[in-house]
């Protein structure tokens, strides 16, 4: 069993647009639609693993950012925690610096069946307000 621990952004400009990326086709969650973000690396805070994530793959540098939420949630072959930053501030224009496509979406069209499915809580709460 894997277990992993990771942080990603929830991008969100003034709009109340988000930032969603698409998972590569050979990805776990392959062509889902993410949050951008990954794997807390030893010696790293949740926070600065997100923003490490972030600069590495939509090439932004986020400026201030507050915890919405931390869900635990069990696949059948790995157990994962993530950590969801709320991130409202940040340096650069976010794009798909992977080759990954990248949107924004209006925050109340979230769709939550694009998105694995540990994100259904977090997802439910965005469309909530
Ligand atoms: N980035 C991201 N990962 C998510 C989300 N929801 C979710 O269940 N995951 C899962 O969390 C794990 C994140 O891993 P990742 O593939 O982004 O990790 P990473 O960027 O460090 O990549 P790597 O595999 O190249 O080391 C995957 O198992 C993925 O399916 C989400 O909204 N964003
Ligand atoms: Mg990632």
């Amino acid at each position: 069993m894997k277990i992993l621990n990771i942080a990603v952004g929830i991008i969100r400009n003034p709009q109340g647009e988000i930032f969603i990326t698409q998972r590569a086709a050979d990805a776990h969650m392959a062509n889902k639609w993410e949050f951008p973000g990954g794997k807390i690396e030893a010696g790293e805070t949740p926070e600065q693993a997100m923003i490490r994530e972030l600069q590495e793959e939509v090439g932004i540098t986020p400026l201030q950012a507050e915890l919405f939420d931390k869900l635990e949630y069990q696949f059948p072959d790995r157990h994962i925690t993530l950590w969801f930053w709320l991130v409202e501030s940040w340096e650069g224009e976010p794009w798909g610096k992977e080759g990954q496509p990248g949107h924004w979406v209006a925050q109340n069209t979230l769709d939550a069946d694009k998105f694995p499915p540990a994100n259904e809580p977090v997802i439910a709460r965005l469309l909530a307000g």
